[in-house]
């Protein structure tokens, strides 16, 4: 494949992600151009994406002043290979003659595009000269206005920033093993972290030792929390509520307990299956909506991982940023409340319940949380550092954890609560 077809391939999964607001992963899996693509030419069109879309704002802000338009006034596809050309120019470390020549031919070689050439060249040319220097833009410039607002309205500026520079960082592979983190390291090459992960070096998750026998999955630091926090043993029953793609029911299932596994979705819970066969774990799984659905019998232990505006995954995941918009996020918390009342409802006297979302919004999180404990139908259970090793920092004031990034932190951001029903 020539180094066109490469630039074009970025370019697709731009728009397929900025224009269509799917999430990358989705547009690799349906891209057709970018589906031509092998090895190292895949690996470096999703690169120059993936650097476009973690950088967005700022490449936006700085391609601004090279423009006789606005941005949004360009053609989806000339966009699009604007932001291709100027991430390799600004972001990585392409030479300039590639970097300009490549993308310009792949607007020659895209007919929607093709009027676009000399412009293109003009502005890449240009963008060459004038380089930006992002050392001096605030972190926060990444993020659309509404998302900077909400984190700083929660946060504070330095909060706000920290969690753009988190996201401004490429995020450690972490995998959970199924059984010892130890043997996972040894297979892999990778290293057991406190809390149980192997941190690994990133690269293609298919073809790592350990994959196909299914001896871990992939899965965040901060996301195994939850489920260790539950304390599964061998012979508790325990309900998965939002389960899919399930690497917390892997978790459950693993430590021996017998799993049910509950998500609305059909094709996340095929995810979900499709990790336990490989895995050659077992979970009882329904796909229901976890509102109405309630189990046989009310159970000891419940794990609610509810849906949320995921703004704690951005380093993952930071077309989220520009992909979701701010009326859909305010719509979580009233999805999130009731959820936790079906969750309580399903809990037995006794029976623990922990609620999880992987979001810093305080709105999805302690708020949630907090409007339940006046119902006076749960207490919470404070958690201690003996429970979550290497993340007692994350402990906070009420008794919760709040994984936000400080320091040297490699993680995303979940807000966990521990409850029991009164
Ligand atoms: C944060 S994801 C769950 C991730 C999962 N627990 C894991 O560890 O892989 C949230 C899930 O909630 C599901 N969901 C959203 N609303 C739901 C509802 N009312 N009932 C059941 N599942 C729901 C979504 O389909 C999605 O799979």
């Amino acid at each position: 494949m020539s180094g066109a077809d490469i630039r074009r391939a970025a370019a697709d999964l731009l728009t397929l992600t900025l224009d269509s607001r799917r999430t990358l992963d989705d547009a690799m899996m349906t891209s057709q151009v970018f589906n031509t693509l092998e090895g190292s030419d895949r690996g470096f069109a999703r690169a120059i994406a993936s650097s476009a879309l973690r950088h967005l704002g700022w490449i936006d802000t700085a391609l601004a002043p090279l423009l006789s338009r606005p941005l949004p006034a360009v053609t989806a596809p000339i966009r699009a290979l604007l932001r291709t050309g100027v991430t390799q120019l600004w972001l990585m470390d392409t030479p300039p003659h590639a970097a300009v020549g490549e993308t310009v031919e792949a607007a020659k070689g895209w007919p929607e595009a093709r009027s676009g050439g000399a412009f293109l060249n003009a502005v890449l040319r240009r963008a060459d000269r004038e380089r930006p220097d992002f050392a001096r833009m605030s972190p926060l410039g990444i993020w659309p206005d509404w998302l900077m607002d909400i984190l700083v309205s929660a946060y504070g500026s330095d909060g706000a920033e920290a969690l753009a520079k988190a996201q401004l960082t490429e995020p450690t592979l972490y995998l959970t093993p199924k059984s010892d983190a130890e043997t996972v390291a040894a297979e892999t090459g990778g290293m057991a972290v406190p809390g149980g992960g192997v941190a690994v070096p990133t690269g293609s998750v298919e073809d790592m030792d350990g994959f196909a026998s299914g001896d871990w999955w992939v899965q965040d630091l901060a996301a195994m929390i939850p489920a260790h926090l539950l304390d599964p043993q061998r012979g508790d029953t325990i309900v998965d509520l939002c389960a899919a793609p399930g690497g917390k029911t892997l978790q459950l299932a693993a430590a021996g307990a017998s799993v049910t596994a509950v998500d609305r979705s059909a094709p996340r819970l095929r995810l979900l299956k499709e990790n336990l066969a490989r895995t050659g774990l077992k979970a009882t799984v329904i796909t229901a909506n976890a509102d109405e659905w309630r189990p046989p019998e009310p159970v000891m232990k419940i794990l609610l991982d509810a849906p949320c505006s995921a703004l704690g995954t951005l380093r993952r995941h930071p077309e989220g940023a520009w992909i979701k918009r701010e009326a859909e996020v305010a719509r979580f918390p009233a999805a999130q409340a009731r959820l936790l009342d079906a969750a309580i409802d399903m809990l037995a006297p006794g029976g623990t319940l922990i609620y999880c979302v992987c979001t810093p919004l305080p709105a999805e999180g302690i708020d949630i949380v907090e409007a339940a404990l006046a119902t006076d139908r749960v207490v919470r259970v404070s958690v201690t550092p003996a429970d979550v090793p290497g993340f007692s920092h994350a402990i906070t004031s009420s008794g919760d954890v709040l994984t936000l990034p400080g320091g040297d932190s490699d993680h995303d951001t979940f807000y966990i609560s521990r409850l029991k029903k009164a």
